[in-house]
């Protein structure tokens, strides 16, 4: 991520290749079916929307892509490699960054050290260097700290950069989160109800920075939102879940008018 210097594809976003493709992805908890045969794929620097009635098995979805849940069946392929899952923490080194629906920040840390949490993976030195703070242990974190400051400026965070998060109110909180996933500079970003709870300004803000993000550094975004203005507004393509089951896929246009999501959405019995 270039904060400073103009990304090479900021003149206009162009949606690539397939960088992630999901083939029939099944996942239960015992007899509990969360995901069955779920198929579909994401575009480099696409916004790639994940809908669904409550319980459709969304955020299950994103815990498959980020490796915390390993399906029982189905492939994964991630910028060309196939898996039968991905791992946690092979996934976050590889580029793939999330936040979550229930903020998980440190409350007690200012803003700054929060951010800084989402560099851990690319810092270098070893543990003794870094408690010595010395020699390139020193330089490293003098980078790191201009990548966070990049970041909080980014995103419009100055004034509260040395803030304890939990003294925050909850749209800043929330504007936090993504700062920390994007200090891991991800190729994909995964955004879990990134809105909820959220009032129209705060709302009309996020939804500024998510395009500001996928259209300046060409990050790609996976993200689950309940807000259908929002995820119509804002998404390249969007696929729909209800029960576990995928019944629907295509671009804003093309799933407004599948009535099969429209009944799932009205809560018509099939
Ligand atoms: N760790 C788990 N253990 C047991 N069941 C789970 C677990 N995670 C999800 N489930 C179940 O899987 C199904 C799908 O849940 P999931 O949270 O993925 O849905 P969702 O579409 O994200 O829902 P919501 O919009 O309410 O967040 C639900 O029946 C849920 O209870």
């Amino acid at each position: 991520m270039q904060m400073n210097e103009p990304s090479a594809i900021s003149a206009g976003r162009k949606v690539g290749d397939v960088i992630l493709d999901l083939r029939n992805i099944s996942l239960s908890f015992g007899g509990v079916k969360a995901l069955t045969n779920i198929s579909f794929d994401v575009r480099e620097h696409e916004i790639r929307a994940i809908i669904g009635p409550n319980g459709a098995g969304k955020s299950s979805m994103l815990n498959v892509i980020n490796g915390v849940y390993r399906p029982q069946q189905g492939e994964i392929i991630y910028r060309g490699q196939h898996r039968k899952n991905m791992d946690c923490y092979a996934a976050a080194k590889s580029g793939i960054a999330r936040t979550f629906q229930n903020i998980a920040l440190f409350k007690g840390m200012t803003v700054l050290d929060n951010i800084m949490t989402g560099r851990n993976l690319k810092m270098q030195s070893n543990f003794l260097l870094q408690a010595l703070y010395w020699g390139p242990a020193r330089r490293e974190e003098i980078a790191h700290r201009r990548k966070c400051e990049e970041v909080i400026d980014f995103l419009e965070i100055q004034h509260i950069r040395k803030t304890p998060v939990g003294r925050l109110p909850y749209g800043l909180q929330k504007r936090v989160e993504l700062g920390r996933a994007l200090a891991a500079e991800p190729q994909i970003l995964l955004l879990d109800e990134p809105m909820a709870g959220m009032n129209v300004e705060e709302k009309q803000d996020m939804c500024r920075f998510i395009l500001d993000v996928n259209e300046q550094f060409g990050t790609t975004i996976v993200l689950i939102e309940h807000d259908m203005g929002v995820v119509m507004d804002i998404s390249d393509r969007v696929v729909v879940l209800d029960y576990g089951k995928k019944i629907g896929d295509g671009t804003p246009d093309e799933v407004r008018t599948n009535q099969d999501v429209i009944d799932a959405y009205l809560g018509v019995a099939h």
